[in-house]
């Protein structure tokens, strides 16, 4: 540490990137993978509470899925999977709330607080109803072609921010859980739906304006092949993703988040990374330096 102060160019680079950051958005998604990880998890949270501390306003998303898949193993349910998307029964979406919305958003939310920072956990589990995100189902298109039928799943058509605006005006992080209400217009009415993270991250990015976009997973980013960490893509355009999702290069967890990466830049979202949330404090590397780890998903060229 003190051979890194003395270094002053060390310090005059952090300085840049903190100013170019300071009062900026950054939406970071913690996947349910990394966050099976309790070292990685603790220091990627203590990034989050560097970040806030030096004027940036990050935002988190979380899932969850491999604590609702060893919870439903637990409840004797098997969990099944279409297009990287859970097949949520009623039985299930129980499951997906206790887990999700409360088990999970809290924690984070008390742990944040324990690194010296502020955090409010969004979520409709608790006694006081904090909900942010509003949506609708979604019935995906098999490869028959027929629809197919997912149960309370959806996707996320309403965010609000001001909520979020405030908390992070005031210091606070928000901790939102990939879970909505469905937005029929009606005060107290609608029911609950399961959201994918990836989907509910982009919402969220793109409904602040946020300067980036980070999902953090359990790899060093797309690969053409996913079981070689060197076939790593350092900067995949849209052109190139679709086709490695068609040629099945890209699969499972991994489509839902590339299709997010993709409609979020659409939107007008500056920056998206997927990148390794494993790697000691990745998030702080992505934001403050040149570094480029994982994989950048960028615009196609007109
Ligand atoms: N082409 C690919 N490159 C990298 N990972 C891939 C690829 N195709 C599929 N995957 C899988 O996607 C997983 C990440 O998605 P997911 O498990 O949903 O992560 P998270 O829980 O972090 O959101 C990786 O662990 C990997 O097994
Ligand atoms: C509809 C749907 O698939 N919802 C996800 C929500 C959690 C999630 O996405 O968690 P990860 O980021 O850890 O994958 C699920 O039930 O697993």
């Amino acid at each position: 540490m003190i051979e890194a102060i003395q270094k002053a160019d060390v310090l005059i680079e952090a300085m840049g990137w903190i100013r170019q950051f300071r009062d900026k958005v950054t939406v970071i998604k913690l996947g349910g993978s990394v966050m099976e990880d309790d070292d990685a998890l603790r220091h990627l949270l203590v990034d989050i509470v560097f970040m806030e501390t030096v004027g940036m306003r990050p935002v988190v998303v979380h899932g969850g899925g491999a604590a609702i898949s060893r919870a439903m193993a637990a409840a004797g349910l098997e969990a099944r999977f279409v297009q990287g998307r859970r097949y949520t029964d009623p039985a299930t979406l129980k499951i997906v709330e206790k887990v999700l919305a409360g088990e999970i958003n809290e924690s984070i939310a008390a742990r944040i607080e324990e690194f010296g920072g502020r955090a409010m956990p969004l979520n409709f589990a608790g006694e006081t109803d904090n909900n942010i995100l509003y949506g609708e189902p979604i019935t995906l298109t098999g490869d028959d072609g027929e629809p197919v039928d997912l149960g309370a799943v959806g996707h996320v058509t309403r965010v609000d921010r001001d909520v979020l605006d405030n908390l992070c005006y005031a210091g606070q992080v928000p901790v939102i859980p990939s879970m909505c209400v469905v937005d029929d217009g009606k005060p107290g009415a609608g029911g609950k739906l399961n959201v994918n993270a990836d989907t509910a991250a982009m919402a969220v990015a793109q409904a602040m304006g946020a300067e980036k976009l980070v999902f953090l997973s359990d790899i060093n980013g797309v690969r053409r092949d996913k079981n070689d960490p060197d076939s790593l893509i350092h900067s995949l355009d849209g052109a190139e993703a679709r086709r490695l999702i068609a040629s099945g290069a890209i699969e499972a967890g991994m489509i839902p988040k590339v299709e997010a990466c993709l409609e979020t830049l659409d939107k007008g979202v500056r920056k998206v990374h997927i990148i390794d949330g494993r790697l000691r404090h990745s998030l702080l590397l992505e934001i403050y330096t040149n570094c480029g780890v994982g994989t950048e998903i960028v615009s196609d060229p007109v």
